[in-house]
Parts: structure tokens; C-alpha cells; sequence
């Protein structure tokens, strides 16, 4: 282990640490990694790399640690009964496929049940990244966050659209850069009703 890497602890079954990855066994299959394709991992520029990787990966996959319960914290009844949408969440997340970022925008809506039970609107953002923050496909992404906004707060609907770029369409594979996949999931008065839906899609689109 370097000596700039922070390691936690042991997290007993997964070789975890809670919050946190197993960083020492990350930075040892990058110099692997560096090896298998003939690089020299003690070369200069790279000789703290597997360390980098190895913070950068307990960033990117932070979310494994989290629960949609540990940041949708503040959830309060304000009367409010009309539709609440945040857009433009920007977000980056990892393909589970190839393990190279796709990236763009998350949109979740809401419309509080009748006692107006809301949450911050900050903690919509900070859901979106628990999940993001993992080994990912869009689908599960998107489907994950409109099931949490659903089981925390108990609404009449959620709509979740994510729009994203996956660098693995465009810098390598088909390579098809500029392509977007756009996801959606509804639930409630968004799934039954199709003018909610649309008036939020609206909403969503209408930048
Ligand atoms: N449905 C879905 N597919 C994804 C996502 N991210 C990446 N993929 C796809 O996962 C697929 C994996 O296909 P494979 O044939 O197993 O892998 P591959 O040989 O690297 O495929 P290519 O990317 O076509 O070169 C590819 O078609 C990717 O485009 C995602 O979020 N959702
Ligand atoms: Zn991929």
C-alpha cells in the first residue's frame, strides 16, 4: 500500500470497508492491469497511479455504501400537492459493462401525497448520485431512483428521465459519439394518467 492511499478497515464478508472500497486490493490489480498491457507500473508517470485509481474508485463507487434512507433525510409534510420537478441533475456514472463513465442528466418528479409530504430538493440530487455511484446501467439507474422517491416519500406519482452519453458507444465499440440514451420510469398518477405525464415531460423537454 502507498503511502498516500487511506485504507478504512475491513469490512468482514466483502473485503469492504464501510463507506469505503478495499482500497489496497484496487491499487494491486492496477499495477496488474498496468502489467497485462505492457506497461511499466514503476515508471514515473505512473507509479502513483494505482493509488489515484483507487481514491478516484472510492468516489466513483461511493454510492455501494448508501441507501437511498441515508440522504433522502429531510422529509416533511408542507401541504403542498402539486408537482415538484428538478431537472438538469447532472450525473456521472460508471457501465457496469466496460467500467467507463456514461454521463448526462436525471429529471425526477414528484407530486406529494395529501398529507404534502416533501423532501429537500437537494436530497433528489444527492439520491440520484447513491445510485449513480455504482456499477451501472441506465435502466436500473433510472428505475432505482423513481422506486426510492416512491417507498420514502409515498406520493401520488414520480417520473424519472435520465438522458446520457455512454463513453463506451463513443471512444471505443460502435463508436457513435453524440449518440443519447434517454430513459424513463413512471410510477402512480404519472403511469395512469397521460396528461400529468405529459405536462411533465413538457416541463422536462421545454429548455
Ligand atoms: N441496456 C444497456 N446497455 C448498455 C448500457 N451501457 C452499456 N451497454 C451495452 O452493453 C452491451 C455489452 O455488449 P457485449 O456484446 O457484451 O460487449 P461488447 O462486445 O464490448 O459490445 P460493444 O460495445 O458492441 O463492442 C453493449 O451493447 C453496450 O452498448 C446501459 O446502461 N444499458
Ligand atoms: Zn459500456
Amino acid at each position: 500500500m502507498s503511502a498516500n492511499s487511506e485504507y478504512i478497515g475491513d469490512f468482514p464478508e466483502a473485503g469492504l470497508a464501510p463507506g469505503n472500497v478495499d482500497q489496497p486490493r484496487i491499487e494491486k490489480a492496477v499495477r496488474e492491469i498496468l502489467l497485462a498491457i505492457g506497461e511499466d507500473p514503476d515508471r514515473d508517470g505512473l507509479r502513483d497511479t494505482p493509488a489515484r485509481v483507487a481514491r478516484a474508485y472510492s468516489e466513483q463507487f461511493a454510492g455501494l455504501s448508501q441507501e437511498p434512507e441515508d440522504v433522502l433525510t429531510t422529509v416533511f409534510e408542507a401541504g403542498h400537492e402539486e408537482m415538484v420537478l428538478v431537472k438538469d441533475i447532472e450525473l456521472y456514472s460508471t457501465c457496469e459493462h466496460h467500467l467507463v463513465p456514461f454521463y448526462g442528466s436525471a429529471h425526477v418528479g414528484y407530486i406529494p401525497n395529501s398529507k404534502g409530504r416533501i423532501t429537500g430538493l437537494s436530497k433528489l440530487a444527492r439520491l440520484v448520485d447513491v445510485y449513480a455511484r455504482r456499477p451501472q446501467v441506465q435502466e436500473r439507474l433510472t428505475t432505482q431512483v423513481a422506486d426510492a422517491v416512491m417507498a420514502n416519500l409515498d406520493p401520488r406519482g414520480v417520473i424519472v428521465v435520465i438522458e446520457a452519453e455512454h463513453l463506451c458507444m463513443t471512444m471505443r465499440g460502435v463508436r457513435k459519439p453524440g449518440a443519447k440514451t434517454v430513459t424513463s420510469a413512471v410510477r402512480g398518477d404519472f403511469r395512469d394518467r397521460d396528461r400529468t405525464r405529459a405536462e411533465a415531460m413538457s416541463l422536462i423537454l421545454g429548455r
